[in-house]
């Protein structure tokens, strides 16, 4: 039996039904491993199918928001049990559709269930603070209201964390939900909003309407019965959603880009920011967006850094995902793999030193996938395409410096500004990074990689629209507030 034979199709989602798009068109996810291995069929829906999606969400919006936020929080905890209960299913379906190795898609996946327990408790928590009044018979307060309902578009990258870092605290606090994921990843995206299903939550409060971004992703932009939008992907698409959103009104959140540094001083441990820089730098194949790119090494510590990170980078073991001996998997798409690799051809054209890698990966089974080797770069001036643009693949930059001084002002010196670490035993050179240093997450003898889903993330200068996510910092973009004085 061929492998094809056996692939399911999967369908959108839609006021509590699974139903085919109105087109009657379908789309193969593939595994970037094995090109022709076909994860999933998944709808290739229209603006039809995103309209009813909307109505859906529109009509259940008014029972929802009734529930308390302990009654919302409750469906959180099924949800959260539901995954729980499928946890290697999505895991491994996430590393056959998207790439990353199943120890990391497994992580991911309990991160997701973590995140739905975290914001069902915060169904519970206050929502509003009691302010003096000039008037003394008065009774002023704050309360806070959901938006309605919010649309939600996804990137492929982190195909189960941020689709529920966005939709929990949506729910929780009372929205109802249109979800997109991005395409490439819909079959895991699927089998998340079964756990919804199978959690029994009403009708309509979520809906899932796969497609292209530029027909449903822009649909979700301009529709008007949707209230805000929350969006993770590239810079590009991001300024459009923005856009298009404050053109009708709509609230917006924007996560994107970055282009995140490290610092290792002479005074650091350096095998703690070898190993920091290579799994911040080359985990999930460099395709995240708080990923080291940039290392600014001191110069007194700059070859011995150099040659140990060298010595562990050749040692990582480049293959399918599934396989436990693979420590980085293939990049999730064709489209990755030629960027990744045009930005490689970029970084030699413009005369920066190839150390180590480079190449795409085609031995034997390998060349059915998007593998390329791990690459370190070196002699690279800050305004290289390679030192300014986000790469979003396993490409490290290495560049001396002499000072901290020297090391923030370049660091600083590109439009992004997600997150950073420094490698550092001296409490000033820990000071003066976390003030000095134009990134959302600042990170002490720590890899840039690694969010806690309690605490706020996001970026300054173009990383984000400036708001945060996640966190007790979820609750300001997913609800409005009301001041209320009352008096008898
Ligand atoms: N900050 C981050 O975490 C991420 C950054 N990126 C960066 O972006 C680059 C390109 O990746 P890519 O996947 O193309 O990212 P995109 O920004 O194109 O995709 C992110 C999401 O937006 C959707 N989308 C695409 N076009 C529109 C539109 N016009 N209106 C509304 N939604 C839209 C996509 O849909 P669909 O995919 O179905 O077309 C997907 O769901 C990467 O190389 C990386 O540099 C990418 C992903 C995540
Ligand atoms: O580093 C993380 O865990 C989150 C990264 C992220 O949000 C992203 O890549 O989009």
């Amino acid at each position: 039996m061929s492998v094809e034979t056996m692939v399911k199709t999967y369908l959108n989602y839609i006021d509590g039904e699974w139903v085919s798009a109105s087109t009657n068109e379908v789309e193969p996810s593939i595994n970037p491993a094995k090109k022709y291995e076909i994860v999933g069929y998944v709808q290739k829906s229209s603006k039809k199918d995103l309209d009813k999606a909307v109505a859906a969400a529109k009509k259940a919006k008014q029972q929802w928001r009734k529930l308390s936020g302990p009654a919302r929080g409750e469906y959180l905890f099924k949800i959260a049990n539901a995954m729980e209960r499928r946890i290697d299913e999505i895991a491994e379906t996430m590393t056959r559709e998207m790439g990353k190795t199943f120890p990391e898609a497994k992580g991911e996946t309990a991160r997701g269930i973590a995140i739905l327990r975290y914001y069902a408790g915060e169904g519970m928590r206050k929502v509003g603070d009691v302010i003096p009044s000039t008037d003394s018979e008065g009774l002023m307060f704050t309360t806070r209201v959901p938006l309605g309902v919010v649309g939600v578009i996804t990137p492929w990258n982190f195909p189960v964390a941020i689709p529920i870092w966005k939709m929990a605290p949506a729910l929780v606090f009372g929205n109802t939900v249109v979800f997109k994921p991005a395409q490439e990843t819909a079959v895991t995206a699927a089998k998340v909003v079964e756990c919804m299903d199978e959690a029994g939550l009403p009708s309509g409060v979520v809906n899932m309407v796969t497609g292209s971004g530029s027909v449903i992703g822009q649909g979700i932009v301009d529709h008007p019965d949707i209230n805000g939008i929350t969006f993770t992907g590239s810079n590009q698409v991001g300024k459009q959603i923005g856009q298009g959103a404050l053109a009708r009104g709509a609230k917006y959140q924007l996560e994107m880009g970055g282009k995140n540094p490290v610092i290792v001083l002479e005074d650091a441990d350096l095998d703690l920011a070898v190993d920091a820089t290579i799994s911040g730098g080359l985990r999930s194949t460099g395709q995240k967006c708080t990923a080291t790119s940039r290392v600014f090494v001191q110069s007194t510590v700059y070859d011995q850094f150099k040659e140990n990170l060298l010595a562990k980078v050749k040692q990582i073991k480049v293959g399918d995902s599934m396989d436990p001996e693979t420590w980085m998997g293939p990049l999730a798409s064709e489209k990755q793999l030629q960027t990744v690799l045009s930005y490689i051809r970029k970084g030699i054209e413009e005369g920066a030193t190839l150390l180590y890698g480079g190449r795409r990966l085609e031995e034997r089974e390998l060349k059915n996938g998007f593998f390329v080797e791990p690459t370190v770069f070196e002699n690279v001036s800050p305004k290289m395409t390679i030192a300014q643009e986000e790469i979003f693949g396993p490409v490290l930059a290495l560049i001396k410096v002499d000072t901290l001084e020297e090391a923030l002002i370049l660091a600083n010196d590109v439009q992004y500004g997600l997150s950073a670490s420094i490698f550092t035993k001296d409490i000033g050179s820990m000071l003066s990074f976390i003030n000095e240093i134009e990134a959302g997450l600042v990170r002490i003898n720590a890899e840039s990689a690694g969010v806690e889903l309690q605490a706020p993330f996001g970026g300054m200068k173009q990383s984000s629209s400036h708001s945060r996510e996640q966190g007790q910092a979820a609750i300001e973009f997913f609800t409005a507030i009301k001041t209320v004085f009352v008096k008898a």
